[in-house]
């Protein structure tokens, strides 16, 4: 018998992920899946690829559908999460993927979302100093925003190392349409998608005040674009170095000091750019930088997939330190390509 996993939200882009995810978990028995306007449906009639989960139907979303697991995850959409949170009861363990308990800063939450601001949780990025031990111990967990985990993971050790200068940072970052969410929007019809690269939320995405709680960086101007493609992240991260002296193998060294040991993150060898493709299903981020010394810039890309390492499967690499399984039981580092 495994832990008991509910997954609230199961019927979007991310719960599917995840509940395609635990189906393979060696230590996990999903117990709940719930839904909104699709409770009631079958799990393959909303997601055909999970032909495992025939006998399965999706719950409503409630605190009391919810409320015999070990472990609750929320994939539901930004303000949802909390007010159900808060019935659950405290030996129920909780991550959240939603943005509603990420920012410590009430004002920074008040300049970007909409509602009360929820208060922070352990943020649940297992990579960065600390987090590891502090998701362990903690029976709430805020998982991270896509975008916000390809651009902390690049440039997070950077700044920690005192290589990169934290008040011009420039972030410009691709995403596939599925993280936008399963609900019909315009702008993601296939033929306004089809064909072309746009640019959205210019200077006001919400993930700018997430990415510099985490990193500690200071000035962050952030270019989300919309990419053809169903899912993947391809973050390009620019930075000032804090002297001349700063090479290509400085910046490469700290990158690779801090991610020599994590299963997930992969310094790519010299020469070698991330590509969103190779990353495809997998928990991996791959990151790659260089010494742009003619613009004095440090640049560093890295890639993700936003249902992935961006959504899903570091929120069950955060349900596993909380569980005490192993952090990598039921993900992988390989991708699915071609
Ligand atoms: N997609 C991504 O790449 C990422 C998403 N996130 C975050 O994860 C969360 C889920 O995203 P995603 O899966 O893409 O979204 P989807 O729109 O695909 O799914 C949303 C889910 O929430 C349910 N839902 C909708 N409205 C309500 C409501 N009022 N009350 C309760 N449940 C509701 C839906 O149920 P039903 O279908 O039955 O209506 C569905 O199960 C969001 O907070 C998102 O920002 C974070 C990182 C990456
Ligand atoms: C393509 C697209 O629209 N992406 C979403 C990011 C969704 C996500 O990661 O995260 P949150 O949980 O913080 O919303 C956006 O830019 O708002």
């Amino acid at each position: 018998m495994g832990h008991r996993v509910a997954i609230a939200g199961a019927s979007g882009y991310a719960g599917g992920e995840v509940l395609r995810l635990l189906a393979e978990h060696p230590d996990i028995d999903i117990v709940a899946a719930t839904a909104h306007s699709q409770a009631g449906a079958s799990v393959p009639s909303v997601h055909p690829h999970l032909r495992s989960f025939s006998a399965m139907t999706f719950a409503p979303t409630t605190p009391e559908v919810l409320a015999d697991a070990d472990l609750v995850i929320l994939t539901l959409p930004h303000g949802q999460s909390a007010a159900l949170a808060a019935r659950l009861p405290e030996n129920v363990k909780v991550v959240d993927l939603g943005a509603d308990h990420r920012l410590a800063d009430a004002e920074a939450w008040a300049s970007y979302y909409d509602g009360p601001h929820a208060g922070a949780w352990t943020y649940g990025l297992p990579e960065l100093p600390g987090q590891r031990g502090a998701i362990a111990g903690s029976t709430r967990v805020a998982a991270t925003g896509c975008y916000a985990a390809a651009t902390i993971l690049a440039l997070a050790p950077l700044i920690a190392a005192g290589i990169a200068r934290p008040d011009d940072v420039v972030v410009v970052a691709a995403s596939g349409t599925s993280g936008a969410g399963k609900a019909a929007k315009p702008h993601l019809m296939a033929t306004e998608v089809a064909g072309s690269l746009s640019p959205y939320k210019v200077g006001a995405h919400q993930h700018v005040p997430e990415i510099k709680q985490a990193t500690g960086a200071t000035s962050l101007s952030f270019t989300p674009v919309l990419a053809p493609m169903p899912r993947g992240i391809l973050a390009t991260v620019t930075a000032r170095p804090t002297s001349a002296s700063v090479s290509t193998e400085a910046v490469r060294d700290a990158l690779a000091a801090a991610y020599d040991a994590e299963a997930f993150v992969h310094v790519l060898p010299e020469g070698e750019w991330p590509k969103t493709a190779a990353t495809l299903g997998s928990n991996a981020c791959h990151i790659q930088a260089v010494m742009d010394s003619d613009a004095d810039r440090i640049i560093v890309t890295s890639a993700i997939d936003n249902l992935g390492k961006g959504a899903a499967a570091q929120v069950v690499q955060c349900a596993n330190l909380m569980l005490g399984l192993p952090e990598t039981a039921g993900l992988s580092t390989n991708g699915v390509a071609p």
